[in-house]
């Protein structure tokens, strides 16, 4: 089979999206994400990351200097990611809405290639990803039910299937209705939307509801460091971890001096340079991995040994994402042995039908995915599905994720600062 890469095809999607509320605002009704295909003489491998025009725009620019590498050089492949971006003045474009600011753009632009490349490389060897990576050390990955406030509908739309969810009561509806479905066996609430006492005592509403199973809270840095101590004492003995309570490694770690649990985040920690400053002051225990932002899926594996050395956990992060991205987090977190928290999922938010893999590969069981073992992901591309999916991205006219501005049409007083409480 070749090796070299002969053509990459990226083609923008847009899937529906629940009005699910967070700190900087409310999702839109479509996602946008990105399928990559790396073509050679002989096979296809697939990758999948945002979809906002910005991050298109590099992953475009990049894939041109792409072309004619070996699948196997990987290393060659960052150095042209990273010469694609010299001069590139753009901002954000990201698709994580500015709650995810500081991560590397490099580390995003390469990871979808990196991917592909290794859904290549495991189709080449006749061996599953999970191989590549060092082998199984579990034949089926958690995921946590990820619970969200949010709207009964788009406004001026029917309600979708999961209603209206916008106190404790709601909250707990919501977590039985996705347990029912999923067999998910921790919970994690998106918080930083209501006061944080309301919040608290969703949690603690869940923790009735469900005695025994892990809880988290995510504020997404909406707190001070007053207000996160003082939901650290509410919800002490009662969650695994809080996420993100206050902004900054510095406001991490002035919480973690008197917090009795864990802290976890996916916004302070975001790239290898933060980790000393983080661990010097202990400012995090739990590192939310992500690979479409920490560089694909063997530089995870590096934060994963890195993790290890200093003695913090690791978990992973997740944004709204198709069947490609399930199949990449399920094959990394299959292989790393101490990642052994449930993963975060935006999986139960899009319909069912609308994906652009071909059905069936991806198997949920008992809150978990069963890891592929057939070459490669695992996966194969439904080119119908992604024909109908970009066509609705182009149908849709967004082409950027902005929770913010959608937000301020229905709440005009809205404001997406932080710390708000
Ligand atoms: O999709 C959302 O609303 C989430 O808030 C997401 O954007 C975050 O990046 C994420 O899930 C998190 O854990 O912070
Ligand atoms: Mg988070």
């Amino acid at each position: 089979m070749s090796r070299i890469i002969k053509n990459i095809v990226i083609t923008p999607v847009a899937f529906h999206d629940m009005p699910l509320l967070n700190s900087v605002g409310v999702h839109e009704p479509f996602a946008l994400r990105s399928i990559i295909e790396i073509i050679t003489d002989s096979t296809y491998g697939l990758g999948e990351s945002y979809g906002d025009s910005a991050h298109l725009a590099r992953l475009e620019k990049a894939a041109e200097g792409i072309k004619g590498l070996s699948v196997y050089d990987t290393n060659a492949i960052y150095q042209v990611c990273i010469d694609s971006l010299i001069g590139d003045t753009s901002t954000g474009g990201d698709g994580m809405a500015g709650m995810v600011t500081t991560a590397s753009v490099v580390d995003k632009v390469f990871s979808p290639f990196e991917v592909a490349c290794l859904d290549i490389q495991g189709k080449i060897a006749g061996l599953p990803v999970s191989d590549l990576l060092g082998g199984r050390v579990r034949d089926s990955v958690q995921y946590s039910a990820y619970l969200f406030y949010k709207w009964a509908g788009h406004p001026g739309q029917p309600d979708d299937e999961y209603g209206e969810a916008l106190d404790p009561e709601g909250i707990v509806k919501q977590a039985k209705k996705i347990i029912d479905e999923y067999g998910f066996k921790a919970i994690k609430l998106k918080g930083g939307v209501y006061p944080p006492a309301q919040e608290v005592e969703a949690i603690k509403a869940l923790h009735a509801a469900f005695p025994g199973v892990p809880l988290r809270l995510d504020p997404n840095a909406a707190w001070t460091v007053e207000t996160s101590n003082w939901v650290a004492q509410e919800l002490d003995g009662i969650v695994e971890y809080l996420e993100d309570p206050a902004p900054e490694i510095e406001g991490m770690a002035a919480v973690a001096k008197t917090a009795s649990m864990p802290l976890a985040t996916n916004m302070a920690v975001v790239a290898f340079s933060h980790l000393p400053p983080s661990v010097a002051q202990d400012a995090v225990q739990v590192i939310l991995s992500d690979h479409h932002f920490w560089g694909g899926l063997r530089k995870s594996q590096t934060l994963a040994a890195i993790c290890a050395i200093w003695n913090m956990r690791l978990s992973m992060h997740s944004n709204s994402h198709l069947g490609i991205s399930l199949a990449a987090m399920t094959h990394l977190a299959s292989a790393a042995p101490n990642l052994d928290y449930a993963c975060d999922t935006h999986w139960p938010w899009k319909l069912r039908e609308e994906d652009v893999i071909v059905d069936g590969a991806l198997k949920w069981a008992d809150g978990g995915v069963v890891v592929p073992t057939a070459p490669g992901l695992g996966i194969e591309l439904d080119r119908k599905k992604l024909a109908l999916l970009h066509q609705q991205y182009l149908d849709c006219g967004m082409t950027k994720r902005d929770d913010t501005t959608y937000m301020k049409k229905f709440r005009p007083e809205f404001s997406p600062h932080i710390p708000r409480w």
